[in-house]
């Protein structure tokens, strides 16, 4: 009895949940990334209105990750799901250079939240199939993202179509 009672606590403390958030401009490849993690496959996807929630298992860790929808109108509410979460997925669509800058302060807005100040940051810069996109050189200079130093960061190029990255 106590074994079993030890072993449950056990499986309750490993199994801890860490809650992910992936954000970006809408049609920078979210869901397709969230759904090439859950699955290993390309599904076909429509604008995300609201979010979509799945968990992942990796090695026994368990990461609630919520594809929130990137369209302008949606922007304003990324910020309702921000408390506790430890990582924050950010994908850029690295063809699209007319909008980086609006991706930039999103960025930044972000980083400056209070319910975020713990957030690890990942950057994917996505579709990198395209021809003429941006590398992820190129994208970390113009986000500045040597210049954050209260957050942990990394930038991963991948492109979401093939699983690369
Ligand atoms: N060429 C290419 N297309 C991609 C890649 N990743 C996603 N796409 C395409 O980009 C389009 C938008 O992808 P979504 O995953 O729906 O984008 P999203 O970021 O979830 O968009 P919202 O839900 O509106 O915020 C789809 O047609 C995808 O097939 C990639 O790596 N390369
Ligand atoms: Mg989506």
């Amino acid at each position: 009895m106590m074994g079993l009672i030890f072993a449950k606590l056990w499986s309750l403390f490993c199994n801890q949940e860490h809650k992910v958030i992936i954000v970006g401009l809408d049609n920078a490849g979210k869901t397709t990334i969230l759904y090439q993690f859950l699955m290993n496959e390309v599904v076909h996807t429509s604008p995300t209105i609201g979010s979509n929630v799945e968990e992942i298992v990796v090695k026994n860790t368990h990461f609630l990750m919520w594809d929130i929808g990137g369209q302008e109108s949606l922007r304003s509410s990324w910020n309702t799901y921000y408390s506790n979460t430890e990582f924050i997925i950010l994908v850029v669509d690295s063809i699209d250079r007319e909008r980086l800058a609006i991706t930039k302060e999103e960025l930044y807005r972000m980083l400056a939240h209070e319910d975020l100040r713990k957030a690890a940051v990942l950057i994917f810069a996505n579709k990198q199939d395209m021809k003429g996109c941006m590398t992820a050189a190129e994208i970390s200079k113009y986000l500045t993202l040597s210049s954050i130093k209260d957050h942990p960061w990394h930038i991963q190029s991948c492109c979401a179509l093939t699983g690369e990255g």
